[in-house]
This record gives C-alpha cells, structure tokens and sequence, in this order.
C-alpha cells in the first residue's frame, strides 16, 4: 500500500499525537512517515497567542506541506484549528476524544479556593474564569510547548500551570496533577481533547475516505461540529475567552457554552438539546450573541 505522509510540529505532545495516528493507520495497514516542521505558534515565544493573531499560527505551515503535496494529512490538536479553514482545507477526521478538563499542574498541593495563587497560563478563556470563579487568583502568560512550560514554573515564576487534561495525561505527567477544574465552571476550549486531521482538497477522495475510516470517532466528530459551528459563528480562534462542550444524552446532543468577559464581571453561559450539530452551534451562538455576547466580543475585539 501507498504510504501516508504525516505533517506535524515537533513538541513532544504534537509528535505524541502524530505518532497516535501513524499506529492507527499502520494497524489499518498502511504504511506511514513523518514529517515535522515548526511553526509560528512554536516559534514566536514571548508574545501571547492572541496578539500574533488568531488565524492559523499552529497550522499555517503545515498547510503549506498540505497544499504542495509534501504530506497527506496534517494532525493537530482540535482546539489549535481555526473555525474556518483556508479555502481548500478540511477536517477529515477527528479522534474519539480525551476527558475534556482544565486541571491544575504544580510540584505541591495547591488548594484552589483558600489560597492566594499565581497560575500560569496564556489562554484568555482560563484568565477569565479565573477572575470571575476564583480572584484569589492571579495569572501569568507562559507560553512555549509543556516542558518550557514547566521549566519555567519550576524556575519560580508561578506556583502551577494550568492545562488541559488530554495534553497532560498524553505525556504522562499525570501525578503532578492537583486539582481538576469543573466542568461547569470551567467548560473547555472549543474541540478540547481531540485531535483533528486536516486534507487538501488535492488529495484524492480514495486516500481521503480510507483515512477517515481509520482515525474518525463519529460521536467525537458530532460534538465538535455542533462545537465549532458555535465558534464559527463568534468567528473566534483559540485566543478569544468562549467555550462550548457538546455531549450525547442518548440520540440528542446537549451542548452548554457561552463567553466570558475579559475582566471576569461577566459570564454568559447557555444550554440548548438538538439532533443537529451544526444547527445546534448556530443556535446556541445566535442565543449568546442576543444575550449580550455581542457586547462582550466588541470590547474584546477593541482590547486584543
Ligand atoms: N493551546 C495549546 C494546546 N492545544 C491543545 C492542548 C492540549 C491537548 C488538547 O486539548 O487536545 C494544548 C495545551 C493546553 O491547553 O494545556
């Protein structure tokens, strides 16, 4: 069988990953290669993620590997893929999908409700829940792959990190896990704990549909598309503080999400049931954006 060239960043969690979807695909019978390749995102360390810009700063270059042949699929955290993909770009799988928290990482115990803390983190989402859940919290941008990350927490500049389980457990630092945040405070970034597989409309339908077969959880798929509608719609990336998470309650599914105000003094939050997922984002952005969203995404837009 032809073999399957793999695009992905060269962080210990993105090769993680990429080597996840080459053993799939090799149990399935074909062949697989790696490519890696750094990106901006990976690169430009010392400014946040929402001031390089929201669009594609983990995925630009592997596009480019995608759109020239180079490679047939890129593998990417879901939550680091854009809302709306260039032209020519498409999801063609998503993994069945990792337990969505944000948990807390630090070398002691951390005691999240009596203690003065300062938590490192560079997503505008969890600065924000922080404030309105928890302002006995202060945060600091950390940004780089999980190891500088750590590196630098141990280094002294925050007393933990905050993460997303799937990365954390993917590497295998799950005892230095301390405290799990709820989910219903919490609720995660968009596409949280999946990995996405991303296609240039240049690869054939063949590769495309035999791929697909291999690596897509058609539970997780739904819940994303009903995820990513609703961002779709916010024309928000990764670096803008809304959340949704799209759950099964037998043949419905129920998704909760909302936005939350840079300063934390507001947070809008709803739940909607429906059968279709990308009805369902669309309603639940249209609800949000009625009951103020709109408002707390125009200041943000001016403050980023
Ligand atoms: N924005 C970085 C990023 N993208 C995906 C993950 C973790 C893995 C996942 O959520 O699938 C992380 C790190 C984190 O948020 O702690």
């Amino acid at each position: 069988m032809e073999i399957i060239r793999i695009g992905t960043r060269k962080s210990k969690l993105a090769l993680w990953q990429a080597e996840y979807v080459a053993r799939q695909l090799q149990q399935a019978g074909h062949p697989t290669e790696l490519v890696l390749r750094e990106t901006k995102g990976d690169k430009v360390l010392d400014v946040s993620i929402a001031k390089i810009g929201s669009k594609g700063v983990f995925t630009e270059e592997l596009e480019e590997q995608l759109a020239s042949g180079e490679v047939d699929i890129a593998v990417h955290s879901a939550k680091d893929m854009q809302s709306r993909l260039p032209a020519g770009f498409e999801i063609i799988a998503f993994s069945e999908r990792e337990k969505i928290n944000d948990v807390i990482v630090s070398e002691k115990p951390i005691d999240l409700k009596n203690e003065q803390l300062i938590l490192g983190t560079s997503s505008t989402r969890r600065v924000a829940l922080f404030r309105h859940f928890y302002p006995n919290v202060q945060t600091v941008d950390v940004r780089g792959n999980l190891q500088t990350r750590l590196e630098k927490m141990r280094a002294g500049l925050c007393d933990g990190l905050v993460l997303a389980y799937a990365g954390v457990h993917r590497m295998g630092y799950d005892p230095m896990i301390r405290h799990e945040l709820s989910q219903d405070e919490f609720i995660p970034a968009v596409g949280q704990g999946s990995i996405a597989i991303e296609a240039h409309s240049s690869l054939s339908a063949e590769k495309k549909e035999a791929i697909r077969s291999v690596l897509n959880h058609q539970p997780t798929e739904s819940r994303l598309l009903a995820e990513r509608a609703y961002l779709a719609r916010l024309e928000g990336g990764c670096s803008i503080p809304v959340f949704a998470l799209a759950n099964w309650a037998g043949d419905e599914l129920v998704i909760s999400g909302g936005i939350v105000s840079l300063d934390g003094g507001q947070r809008i939050v709803k739940t909607l049931r429906g059968a279709n997922p990308t009805t369902l984002g669309n309603q639940l952005a249209e609800e949000i954006l009625k009951a103020g969203g709109d408002k707390i995404l125009a200041e943000i837009r001016k403050q980023l």
